[in-house]
């Protein structure tokens, strides 16, 4: 019912004694209330009149306002605390996912990635407000009205004994029932995100190939699935409401009945019975409280473990590369037996290479070869599953995934991500402090001379703004690189698979001086860029099938041969 984790959320801790001196407060409060009330019915039952039950009066008005008060301060602490942890915590996970890289939101979808930071995180807000307030309350005011009713007539107290615990069964056992529900609402739930982002991204595709109308209705499938998951848990919440409802009245009802039997002997007296009347339902009415909200409850614990998972996810970025690496005629990496295995089996095997120096390396291969998988090694979004690095011939280094390797690096992925800003910031991602020249200085190497001349660079691009074509895009990713001065490790993958070839041409010419001074990875299907390459690492299926210069290969290499041969088309 209650994450154990919940507590080790930072400030929580400490603001325990002030909730629960708080519930105290208001269990006392309630007992006041009764006892003034039940006072002031028990004079004027006595025929003394109203001005003698003034004081009484006066009173119970002043512990009901001293309830509400007590209460409205309470919730606006709690709404406070509950609003700041979720923003750290929002905070906090969007820190790691940006940590963690791409490869999470592949692992877990883009979709419910989102879901999970943004309605996740309110949910968990919904979730801590819930438990430091009506789980303290639960535990803590029926205590103190029972305390009091033994006080006043131990004998009702039994009635109040026996069906508690009676109570906190029925809710356990239905809680369990609800926790699983509830649990299967929340798979379906992230399901349906991601399969609705899934649908957003590629609703030209699905247009283009007539498959919209099925996906429409996959969609409607799945959310129908989560409509009848919610359903599912919402009947056994509602359940654990009634049950609770159905025995408190129960209870309230047999204490009244053996009240009314005593008092007609004359076994009690009105005002002692009068108050345990009172307080009967008061004390039933925190668990009450509770259930109606359990649902609330159950989806909060969810989302706080699917935000919880992605914190605790092991981020391995290490500390291994002293400090960012400026790549120099003398720098040198090695990559030895390096392997990356896909739970499905695929992946590349036992790369062994060694760059020294101020070089250009192709890495080619058909689709699938694993081109991608050893660029995204490079870059340290992923890691090796075995196999290390030798960075400028010091020890070895069994992840990429690395600080100062990435602020080292630039990379440019198959598709670029343009994000919703002003033209001039997206180019200068990675250098932020350039100058107005020295960006459009790189636009123009990059060729979108034309787009910053027409458009200037104040226009706003990426979502919301003016859409780029795939080739302006991934020209926008060339000039980011290029601008960065501080970065001269690139990393390209297909850097020019979304250009014609006339434009992939002209815009080649103006690439290659750019990447003399430079480390360079290539991942390439492109075979003019072949002989323009210090060294080809030539992959199939996940295997080196060679590596050395493009002639020595082309001389002595079948497999390259073949693939040259295939790639001449
Ligand atoms: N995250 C992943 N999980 C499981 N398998 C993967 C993953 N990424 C890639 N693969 C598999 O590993 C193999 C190599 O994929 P990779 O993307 O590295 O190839 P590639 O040579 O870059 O292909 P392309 O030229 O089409 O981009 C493929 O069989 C692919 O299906």
């Amino acid at each position: 019912m209650i994450d154990k984790a919940l507590f080790k959320l930072p400030g929580l801790r400490n603001k325990l004694p002030f909730i629960m001196v708080l519930a105290v407060l208001q269990a006392l409060v309630i007992i006041g209330q009764a006892y003034f009330i039940a006072q002031a019915l028990t004079t004027m039952w006595m025929g003394k009149g109203l001005k003698s039950a003034l004081v009484a009066i006066i009173g119970f008005f002043i512990c009901f306002f001293g309830r509400e008060v007590i209460n409205f301060f309470r919730l606006r602490f709690l709404d406070k605390f509950a609003y700041t942890i979720s923003i750290e915590l929002r905070a906090e996970l969007l820190n790691k996912v940006f940590k963690l890289g791409p490869t999470l939101a592949s692992e877990m979808g883009s979709g419910s990635l989102a879901t999970t930071a943004i309605t996740g995180i309110e949910d968990v807000e919904t979730y801590i407000k819930l438990v430091l307030s009506k789980v303290f309350n639960m535990v803590i005011v029926p205590m103190v009205i029972l305390l009091a009713v033994v006080i006043i007539d131990w004998r009702s107290s039994i009635v109040l004994i026996i069906t508690f615990p009676i109570s906190i069964v029925f809710m356990v056992l239905l809680g369990y029932a609800a926790e699983g529900r509830a649990s299967r609402q929340y798979e379906s739930y992230q399901i349906l995100s991601n399969h609705f982002l899934d649908s957003l991204r590629g609703i030209s595709t699905l247009k283009y190939f007539g498959r919209s109308k099925d996906y429409a209705n996959s969609i409607f499938h799945t959310s129908e699935r989560f409509r009848v998951a919610t359903m599912r848990t919402l009947s056994v919440a509602i359940l654990s409401t009634f049950a609770l409802d159905f025995f408190s009245t129960l209870s309230v009802a047999t204490m009244a009945l053996f009240l009314g039997l005593r008092l007609m002997s004359g076994e009690i007296l009105l005002f002692p019975a009068l108050m345990a009347l009172i307080l009967a339902p008061e004390y039933f009415l925190p668990l009450r409280e509770f259930a109606s909200d359990y649902h609330a409850t159950l989806n909060g614990k969810n989302s706080f473990q699917a935000v919880k998972a992605v914190l605790d996810t092991d981020e391995q970025l290490s500390t291994q590369v002293e400090k960012p690496v400026f790549w120099t005629e003398k720098s040198s990496l090695t990559l030895s037996e390096l392997t990356k295995a896909y739970e499905n089996g695929r992946g590349i095997n036992n790369v062994n290479v060694t760059i020294k120096g101020l070089q250009k390396v192709a890495i080619v291969g058909a689709s699938g070869s694993g081109k991608s998988t050893l660029l995204n090694m490079l870059s340290g979004f992923s890691n090796p599953t075995s196999g290390n690095y030798e960075l400028n011939g010091k020890s070895q280094i069994s992840t990429l995934n690395d600080e100062n390797w990435r602020r080292s690096v630039s990379f440019i992925p198959q598709n670029t991500y343009v994000f919703a800003g002003s033209l001039r910031d997206n180019l200068a991602f990675y250098e932020p402090t350039a100058t107005d020249e020295e960006i459009i200085d790189a636009a123009n190497q990059a060729g979108l001379t034309k787009l910053v001349e027409n458009l200037g660079l104040d226009v706003l691009i990426g979502a919301g703004g003016r859409t780029l074509s795939g080739g302006q895009m991934q020209r926008v990713a060339l000039a980011r690189a290029f601008l960065s001065k501080n970065r001269n490790i690139l990393l390209l993958d297909e850097p020019t698979a979304h250009l014609d070839i006339e434009t992939e041409l002209e815009i080649k010419e103006n690439i290659l001086p750019l990447l003399n001074d430079k480390l360079v990875f290539l991942a390439t299907h492109r075979l003019h860029w072949l002989p323009k390459m210090d060294l080809v690492i030539v992959l199939n299926e996940g295997e080196v099938q060679g590596i050395g210069t493009h002639e020595t290969l082309l001389a002595e290499n079948a497999y390259y041969q073949k693939l040259i041969a295939e790639m001449r088309g």
